[in-house]
């Protein structure tokens, strides 16, 4: 598995702060990945999307359950050995937080840093390390015009295709993409998941997507998870997800129980048994 999250619940700090009874923005998720796996996570606003992507990130800690990611569990680790395992996934946020007066060469190429010395990141912003990478990985969004544009010159949509070049040179073997193509229009929309999905496909990489566009997650994911008010309502392959579904999670029809699992011999969607719990460590 590259992960496996066993009965895991998620608090923000801030919700945690305010002492809220049910303030978790995950409740006892249960999910498993293996290499290669293509997910679409979907679910209305506030289901918990995007605290799902942060967590496998290693960048929220979770309140209850386990979290395991590539064969470790992050939280018990140093934390020099935990930058190391971040190291080996790439989280792209829906903004991309790119300095505005940076250009977008050195934008792009911030998606090696985990494999820079410090020396090499400093080099690099004086004289990019890496341009040809960047000009390459540009391309594959119609971007490489804008190598050396300031990102603060860049819409909305070119910002965020800057981010996916980003995460097109880093490394990573999980890469974690929210909500890509919120600043798109339809035929970039196409375009950049289909980038997105043959690069994950070329290195083997397992690629977890939040997506609002339902239709899109539907023909394009071979596996659909929808989340709703932190729980796990559905955890499908595709043809398995029905128009009800998809109903029941949007208008809150009750059509779906909770903690629908499937596990079949692919071994996607496994059910965990082990729910040991801890006290958070973070
Ligand atoms: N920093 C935070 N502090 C406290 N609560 C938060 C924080 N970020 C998110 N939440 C809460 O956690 C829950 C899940 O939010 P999350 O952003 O994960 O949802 P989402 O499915 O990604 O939503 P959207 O589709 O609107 O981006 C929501 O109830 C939200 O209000």
């Amino acid at each position: 598995m590259i992960f496996s999250l066993d009965h895991l619940s998620v608090r923000h700090p801030g919700a945690a702060a305010s002492g809220a009874n049910g303030a978790s923005a995950l409740r006892d998720v249960t999910l498993a990945a293996r290499p290669g796996e293509q997910i679409a996570l979907i679910g209305p606003s506030g289901a918990g999307k995007t605290t799902l992507l942060h967590t496998l990130a290693v960048a929220l800690c979770p309140s209850q359950g386990n979290v395991t990611l590539f064969d470790n569990d992050p939280w018990e680790l140093s934390s020099s050995a935990r930058h190391a395992l971040r190291s080996r996934l790439f989280l792209a946020p829906q903004t991309p937080p790119l300095p505005p007066r940076q250009r977008v060469v050195n934008a792009v190429l911030a998606g090696l840093l985990p494999q820079w010395s410090i020396w090499q990141a400093l080099r690099s912003l004086i004289k990019p390390i890496a341009p040809v990478a960047a000009f390459e990985a540009l391309a594959r969004f119609n971007l490489q015009d804008k190598l050396y544009a300031r990102v603060d010159r860049l819409s909305g949509g070119e910002r965020q295709r800057c981010g996916m070049a980003r995460l097109l040179i880093s490394k990573a073997q999980l890469l974690l993409v929210d909500e890509p193509l919120s600043a798109l229009d339809p035929t970039l929309s196409l375009q950049t998941l289909a980038v997105l999905q043959q690069e994950a496909g070329a290195r083997q990489a397992t690629l977890v997507c939040s997506l609002h566009q339902v239709e899109l997650a539907r023909t394009h994911f071979p596996r659909i998870v929808g989340l709703r008010d932190g729980a796990i309502m559905f955890d499908l392959p595709r043809e398995q997800v029905t128009d009800g579904m998809i109903d029941a999670l949007y208008r809150g029809v009750n059509e779906v129980e909770s903690g629908t699992h499937f596990d079949d011999e692919s071994g996607v969607g496994l059910s965990l048994t082990d729910s040991a719990t801890y006290t958070p460590r973070c």
